[in-house]
């Protein structure tokens, strides 16, 4: 159906015709004048022309359409810019994400519209941790899409906190509705030509006891980082100083008061049945598989999370890298030799990363000196863990090992993550 609406040429509104720069001035000048003059206080401005980048060039206080004012801005990303609007027909703050009129970011957002309406079709409780679209337009070029408001996003907390990592209770908080919202249970179609029928039904009703989410739909985000994880609630409390990760004692620490999350950003989303496109993923959360190019689906989804839950107990990411042979030589240091299967698989683009078709060239393959030293920094990911976390260490480093195996077929999926005993032993 959106296939359809993405193909057929949308009609204009009429709100979409910008006003000549005459009628605009006489719009600002008699703006509270009777009736109509009410109508024309909420006029577009007069059209301009997008910046280089292809971005919507606007002033606060503007109509964004008659219906929505300009507010502040709250975001850029590479798709375009989030706007802070204030919504007079519902009379709340929404956040429109105002995409480049450039047509991959065009093409990319109606992918994001699909997706949003989806998982909005099967939020049947409404208790999803995915940001739910309120409205979607297209404006002289650019789709805009309007959400609900959200908070800061872990990343911005992290980071206007001076780095310093969130405790674990509340890492656990934010694993748990991560995880639920990217849960799958696919192995009910793969299970049932092989089951007994008792074991159906009871397959049948856990399936249906738990709220549909991304994987349980075949969605792969592709692209979870704490740059897309956000707060609900911007509300935060101040805590006397406590000991920051990298040096040195803070004189106060925020704490967000609510531990309620939502995911964000799905342009990148990919439905498991499509052709996927090779490499994925933000640089530092992205999966072996998908480095080596051996074909990616919903692990890859878990391996971001595994990186995720490290970062937000030590304030750091993981693996901080820009380039492959050094992200693999980060990873064997924290998690061990990658196995021979993966390398020998590898695609030929990869085959300079080996020596002997088996190894790691690594310290030889190195580019300088600098990153030798950046990933002889780097501890095993069990003593980077005890460094920040006293209470539930070693059941979190299991479960951080479980996420970060590099065979995707051995990693853990989202329903067993949840049922691992970080998550269920509390007391611990
Ligand atoms: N619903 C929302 N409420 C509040 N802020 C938001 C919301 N959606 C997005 N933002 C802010 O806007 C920023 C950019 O949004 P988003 O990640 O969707 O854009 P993008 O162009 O797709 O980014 P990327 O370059 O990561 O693909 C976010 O990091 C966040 O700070």
């Amino acid at each position: 159906m959106m296939e359809q609406e993405r193909t057929t040429k949308r009609r204009r509104l009429a709100w979409d015709v910008a006003p000549s720069e005459a009628e605009a001035q006489r719009a600002l000048v008699v703006g509270h004048e009777g009736a109509t003059a009410a109508a024309a206080k909420h006029v577009s401005p007069p059209r301009r022309d997008d910046d280089r980048e292809g971005h919507y060039v606007f002033n606060l206080g503007e109509n964004l359409t008659p219906r929505y004012k300009i507010l502040s801005k709250m975001g850029e990303g590479t798709f375009g810019r989030v706007l802070e609007c204030w919504d007079r027909q519902t009379q709340e703050r929404v956040a429109i994400k105002v995409v480049r009129s450039i047509r991959k970011y065009r093409d990319a957002a109606m992918i994001e519209i699909d997706v949003l309406q989806h998982l909005a079709k099967n939020d049947k409780g409404g208790s999803s941790h995915c940001v739910q679209i309120r409205n979607w337009f297209d404006y002289r070029n650019h789709i805009c899409i309007v959400f609900e408001k959200l908070g800061p996003s872990l990343f911005d907390f992290l980071k206007r906190n001076k780095y310093c990592p969130f405790p674990v209770d509340l890492v656990r908080e934010f694993g748990r509705q991560l995880l639920e919202s990217v849960a799958c249970f696919c192995f009910l179609a793969s299970f049932l030509p092989r089951v007994s029928f008792p074991f159906f039904v009871l397959t049948l009703f856990y399936a249906l006891s738990y709220p549909t989410d991304m994987h349980d739909l075949r969605l792969i985000h592709t692209d979870l980082k704490p740059e897309n994880i956000l707060l609900v609630s911007s509300e935060f409390i101040k805590l006397p100083g406590y000991k920051r990760s990298s040096s040195g004692e803070m004189p106060f620490r925020c704490l967000p008061k609510s531990s309620a999350i939502k995911l964000i950003d799905f342009g990148s989303t990919a439905f498991d049945n499509q052709n996927h496109s090779s490499i994925v993923s933000t640089r530092h959360y992205r999966a072996p598989e998908v480095i080596l190019g051996l074909g990616w689906s919903y692990p890859c989804d878990m391996w971001s999370v595994g990186c995720i839950l490290v970062e937000l107990c030590t304030g750091e990411a993981l693996f901080q890298t820009h380039e492959n042979l050094e992200h693999l030589a980060m990873m064997e240091r924290a998690l061990g030799p990658l196995p021979e299967h993966m390398i020998r698989r590898a695609s030929r683009g990869t085959e300079k990363y080996f020596r002997r078709g088996s190894r790691l060239n690594w310290p030889e393959g190195a580019v300088s000196r600098e990153s030798i030293k950046a990933v002889k920094k780097l501890d095993r990911l069990k003593n980077m863990v005890s460094l920040h976390v006293d209470r539930a260490r070693s059941t979190l480093t299991d479960l951080l090992h479980g996420l970060l195996r590099y065979d995707p077929s051995e990693r853990l999926t989202a329903r067993q993550a949840l049922n691992h005993p970080f998550f269920r032993n509390l007391n611990e």
